[in-house]
């Protein structure tokens, strides 16, 4: 059995492995959808295909609407080469219960996929799609980096200060070469159109509106671009940038998984991990639970989202939302996991639930020191919410999601998922930022796990985060079990406010951290020892 939309016409043998077909023509939707896009993806990975392209789907499904999604692809190519051409843009979704059973479904919803490259014969067809007023919606994955036009120095980086020299022609940077695209559009008309950031970072509309307006403005200056163009971007009844709170564990693709597709006698499902470093396969493997709120603000108008489960809101629940999420309730807790994960070498999130040192210390990060600053959203119940990722999300064993996954950019992420909360006992009266026990010691554990050696000493490799370098400049003149090589060396980090958001040495908690951390590096085994000591976990 072939994932082709070939393949998939031998309905009755796809379903008599329980493979859920798409309810709709493929190629019919997919020529409409050329005819008429309505809404381009930008970010071809994992969760695109395992949570954006099944809620088109299951419009799809339920004749609600006739045309599908483009995929685009603005920075690795070798995705849609090895992804999405042998597969004539089919992907399987493979959700996994938490009691072991599995529901796969054929997604035939992304009707076109596209390299975003002007050097690309792709470019001028992706012009003329945001030339079309038919569109309504440009999405984003992209991850949290590809927002960035400067570096921690506060510099352009390279591909930016270039595209800002260069102009339109031959952006290189993602936000660049929007800019230019949403240049195209509106010189053909001034089209309305909403730009939506479904990236895992608190305000993450407002970050994509920045960044387009800071090129725009950068181009104005050059002369490249009117004022006229400014206005248009910052017209919001032309151009929209809806906030979101985005929620669904995908994986990266198991070898398990694959075997399970294969014993089924589908044939080609190898995973692949690209130069650029995605890890993708044929098949997505994700969580049935999710959870998408977005500001319903769609100059343009949008498909009826809200059909498929969405929930669509103001901007103030959006943000309520995503900081429960982001700031307490979920992330902080999956990096407090992917940190002590590596060091205590486990090689799954569900794994690590079942070890009591660390179901405490989630437990404390989330209901001790994130409850407290969460403000209900209304919406969702952030208890409920705290408690179905503690008690079901987390441990469900058939997750093969892992510590080193969630590891990845840590730098990026780490002032949203935990220094929001420090600024929230800083503003709050009735709370002292030096009550925070539990935060402090998973800063203090990052930068354990920064010295690249796990729990025992032995070398392990850290997962890709743009600041590695840096940071690492700095933690290797630390040895393991010399607590005086500690010195100053942890000055420059902890007190920069580019990473925690605040300088953990002025709210006071700068000292304690590196009194942890010197705990953490008495020798092998310390890691284990102090939470023990801290958490009172030994069993
Ligand atoms: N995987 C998950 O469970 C969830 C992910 N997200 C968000 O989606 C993002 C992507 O996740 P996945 O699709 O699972 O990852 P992935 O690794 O499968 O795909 C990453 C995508 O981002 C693109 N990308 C990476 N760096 C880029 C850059 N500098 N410029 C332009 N594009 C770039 C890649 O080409 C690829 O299309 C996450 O960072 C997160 O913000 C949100 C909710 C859940
Ligand atoms: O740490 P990241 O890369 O943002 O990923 C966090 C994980 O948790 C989630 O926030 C769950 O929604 C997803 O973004 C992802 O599975």
């Amino acid at each position: 059995m072939l994932l082709t939309r070939e393949g998939i016409k031998d309905v009755e043998k796809w379903r008599s492995r329980g493979i859920k077909l798409p309810n709709y023509d493929v190629e019919e939707i997919s020529k409409r959808t050329k005819e008429s896009p309505i809404w381009l993806h930008f970010g071809a990975g994992n969760i695109f295909r395992g949570f954006i392209a099944l809620l088109q789907q299951n419009l799809l499904d339920k004749g609600l609407i006739d045309k599908g999604i483009i995929a685009v692809e603005s920075y690795d190519y070798e995705i849609i080469e090895k992804i999405y051409v042998p597969y004539d843009n089919l992907s399987m979704l493979v959700v996994m219960n938490i009691d072991g059973t599995l529901e796969i479904e054929v997604i035939g919803s992304i009707s076109d996929k596209i390299i975003a490259d002007p050097s690309h014969s792709d470019w001028e067809r992706l012009k003329n799609i945001f030339s079309n007023p038919s569109l309504q919606i440009a999405s984003f994955t992209i991850t949290e980096k590809a927002y960035n036009l400067k570096d921690f120095s506060g510099e352009y980086i390279k591909d930016v200060k270039e595209d800002i020299e260069e102009g339109l022609d031959k952006p290189k940077h993602i936000i660049s070469k929007v800019t230019s695209l949403l240049y195209e559009r509106y010189k053909a008309g001034k089209y309305p159109l909403a730009l939506l950031s479904l990236d895992n970072f608190s305000g993450n509309g407002e970050r994509l509106f920045n960044s387009i307006k800071t090129i725009a403005e950068e181009w104005i200056k050059k002369g490249f671009v009117e004022e006229g163009f400014l206005n248009y971007l910052t017209d919001s009844t032309k151009v929209s940038f809806p906030l979101s709170m985005i929620d669904k564990i995908v994986p990266r693709p198991s070898e398990e998984v694959k075997k399970k597709l294969e014993d089924l006698g589908i044939e080609r499902m190898d995973i692949i991990k690209t130069s650029k470093n995605t890890i993708i396969a044929p098949f997505v493997n994700a969580e049935k639970i999710h959870y998408l709120v977005i500001e319903d603000k769609f100059p343009n108008g949008r498909p009826p989202l809200e059909e498929a489960g969405v929930i669509f809101t103001d901007k103030e629940t959006v943000e309520k939302v995503e900081r429960m999420k982001v700031t307490t309730c979920l992330n902080p807790l999956h990096t407090t996991l992917a940190i002590f994960g590596c060091l205590l070498n486990y090689s799954t999130i569900a794994d690590e639930m079942k070890d009591p040192c660390l179901k405490k210390l989630v437990e404390k990060v989330g209901y001790d020191e994130g409850l407290p600053v969460v403000v209900h959203p209304g919406v969702l119940d952030p208890e409920e919410f705290l408690r179905e990722v503690i008690e079901v999300r987390f441990p469900n064993p058939y997750m093969p999601d892992t510590p080193q996954r969630i590891a990845t950019d840590t730098s990026q992420k780490i002032a949203i998922r935990f220094g929001e909360t420090i600024k929230s006992y800083k503003q709050r009266s009735d709370l002292k930022v030096t009550d925070l026990k539990y935060i402090p010691l998973v800063i203090a554990g990052w930068l354990r796990y920064l010295m690249g050696l796990d729990d025992e000493g032995n070398p392990m490799t850290l997962s890709p985060d743009p600041l590695l370098e840096d940071l690492r400049s700095h933690i290797s003149n630390i040895k393991l079990g010399d607590v005086d090589s500690v010195k100053d060396n942890l000055k420059p980090i902890l007190s920069n406010v580019n990473i925690f958001g605040v300088d953990l040495y002025e709210v006071g908690l700068g000292e304690r951290i590196e009194s942890y951390f010197k705990e953490f590096i008495e020798g092998p085994g310390a890691v284990r020892r102090v939470l023990e000591k801290y958490l009172g976990c030994k069993e």
